[in-house]
């Protein structure tokens, strides 16, 4: 006999944690089905962790940039208070207990083990906890992604690692293959440089961060190289082995490229495979899962997070858990609006970005005019001198007279992003944003130079 309830939320990342702990506390009786740890990639193998090594790197950074400005220091890395932090304050050594509580404290019901739709509004979940389960409302899949691991030859028979083993090592490694320049993998190559580790990076594409502006990875890339890492784009690999010691990657250009350790940083992507899509007239071989404007994947079959494909951040699944609550409890809103939708990867420079690149924008037939400035050449970022390095770039619609997009890299280009996500988000006028006032001497006041930069320019459609 199936248990009624009024929702099953499937996965308990931060989608799912949110959706099923807001619906619980709002009086609906809900079960939260999770297969792993409550909290999701997240808190325990992903942002926090992650932002915790780079918060350890960025210090190391600073500190060697004294000399020349403030004195002298002596600097000695030591990975063993990273490892540390990230067991003790980040992830309670890989327990969610305290999460577990939170969602029950909510009054909702956690089921440990893997969930599966059995047909509309039923779900059967696998595991000694397991059961089924009818909802009378309706269903939440939230069950995120995992790594996509490329098909290169020898690849699937190697102890590679994926952010799951970089997150966790309790320490660096002597040199490290990174295959994959996208945002875990600069993230992490950085951070582990810093720490002293030979960091080799191989990006298919011709730059890093291929799918923010060409500007931001070429920049990044002069920095990345300025700090030691040997960075190998436009390269694909073509064979990998291990000996028991050393990963060897033979590249299409005939270079072998050797390291201790070997990081797959390729991407990430949703698994429907096993969730039961098909009982519910779903296909269960599509990328991800397709949801409308409120979220909704069919007729009581809500989605949220990675598994929808609307971008692989955990903002995305948070805001995708707001509209899925006010869906499921009948409460007005707006409907889900991607337009401004902001990444930020916490590089030293960061690279804050929001909405359409200047590629996408063109792509999309809209008449473009572009706008740049660079932070070294601004008072603030003269004045900083060690570490300056940064760019703002503008994508105008130049038909509407409003930004599309806007990248913000260097010191604290992911803050420096929010007025720029405010102009995109709001379609403030370009004319508007031109006669503000911006603070002097801010690393925002690159925005001004950038909107003058903009202004010289006739349309470039
Ligand atoms: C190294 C790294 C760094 C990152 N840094 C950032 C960052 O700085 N900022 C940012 O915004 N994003 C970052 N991300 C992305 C972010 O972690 C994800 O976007 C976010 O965790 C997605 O949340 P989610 O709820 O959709 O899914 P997940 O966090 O993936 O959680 C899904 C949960 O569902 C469970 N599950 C799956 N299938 C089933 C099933 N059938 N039954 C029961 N349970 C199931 C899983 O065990 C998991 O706990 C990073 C990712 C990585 C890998
Ligand atoms: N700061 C953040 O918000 C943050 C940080 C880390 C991860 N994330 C999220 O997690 C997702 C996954 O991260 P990711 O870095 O794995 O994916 P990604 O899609 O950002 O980058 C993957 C990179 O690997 C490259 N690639 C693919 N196949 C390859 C191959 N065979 N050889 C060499 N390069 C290859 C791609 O061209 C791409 O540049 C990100 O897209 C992002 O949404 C976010």
């Amino acid at each position: 006999m199936a248990e009624q309830v009024d929702v099953v939320v499937i996965g308990m990342g931060p989608g799912g944690e949110h959706v099923a702990g807001r619906l619980a506390e709002s009086g609906l009786s809900v079960v939260g089905v999770e297969a792993e740890l409550v909290g999701g990639e997240c808190p325990y193998w992903a942002c926090i962790p992650s932002k915790m090594m780079i918060r350890a790197g960025n210090l190391l950074a600073e500190a060697r940039r004294v000399p020349g400005m403030a004195g002298t220091a002596q600097v000695a890395a030591d990975w063993a208070p990273v490892a540390a932090r990230i067991r003790d304050e980040a992830t309670d050594d890989w327990n969610d207990q305290v999460a577990a509580d939170r969602f029950t404290g909510k009054g909702g019901v956690l089921v440990r083990g893997r969930g599966r739709l059995a047909g509309p509004g039923r779900v059967e979940v696998d595991g000694p906890e397991g059961g089924s389960f009818e909802a009378r409302i309706g269903v939440v899949l939230a069950t995120g992604s995992r790594p996509q691991i490329p098909p290169v030859p020898g690849l699937a028979d190697v102890p590679y690692w994926t952010n799951r083993d970089a997150i966790a090592a309790k320490e660096p490694p002597a040199s490290l293959l990174v295959l994959g320049g996208g945002a875990i993998g600069v993230e992490l190559s950085q951070v582990y440089a810093r720490f002293g580790t030979r960091v080799t990076v191989v990006e298919a594409m011709d730059a890093l961060v291929p799918a923010e502006e060409p500007e931001a990875g070429e920049l990044l890339a002069q920095v990345l190289a300025g700090e030691g890492l040997t960075l190998r784009t436009g390269a694909r690999a073509t064979a990998v082995r291990h000996d028991g010691e050393t990963f060897t990657v033979a590249l299409e250009n005939g270079e072998e490229l050797t390291a201790d350790q070997l990081l797959v940083a390729t991407g990430r992507k949703a698994d429907l495979s096993a969730l039961g899509l098909e009982t519910v007239g779903l296909d269960p071989s599509a990328r991800s899962l397709r949801t409308d404007g409120r979220m909704l994947a069919a007729p009581g079959l809500w989605g949220v997070g990675d598994v929808t494909g609307h971008g692989a951040f955990t903002h995305v699944a948070m805001y995708e858990a707001e509209i899925a609550i006010r869906s499921v409890l009948g409460d007005p809103g707006p409907d889900a609006d991607y337009r401004a939708l902001p990444r930020v990867t916490f590089t030293d420079p960061e690279i804050g970005a929001v909405g359409l690149t200047e590629r996408q924008a063109r792509e999309k037939g809209l008449r473009v005019r572009t706008g740049c400035s660079r932070v070294p050449e601004s008072a603030r970022g003269w004045i900083h001198k060690a570490g300056n390095e940064g760019l703002v770039k503008l994508v105008e619609d130049s038909g509407r007279g409003v930004l599309v997009g806007a990248t913000a890299m260097g010191p604290a280009g992911g803050e420096v992003l929010y007025g720029l996500a405010v102009a995109v988000q709001a379609e403030v006028p370009v004319e508007t944003l031109r006669h503000m006032i911006f603070a002097y001497p801010t690393f925002h006041r690159g925005v001004e130079d950038a909107l003058k930069d903009l202004w010289s320019h006739t349309d470039q459609a």
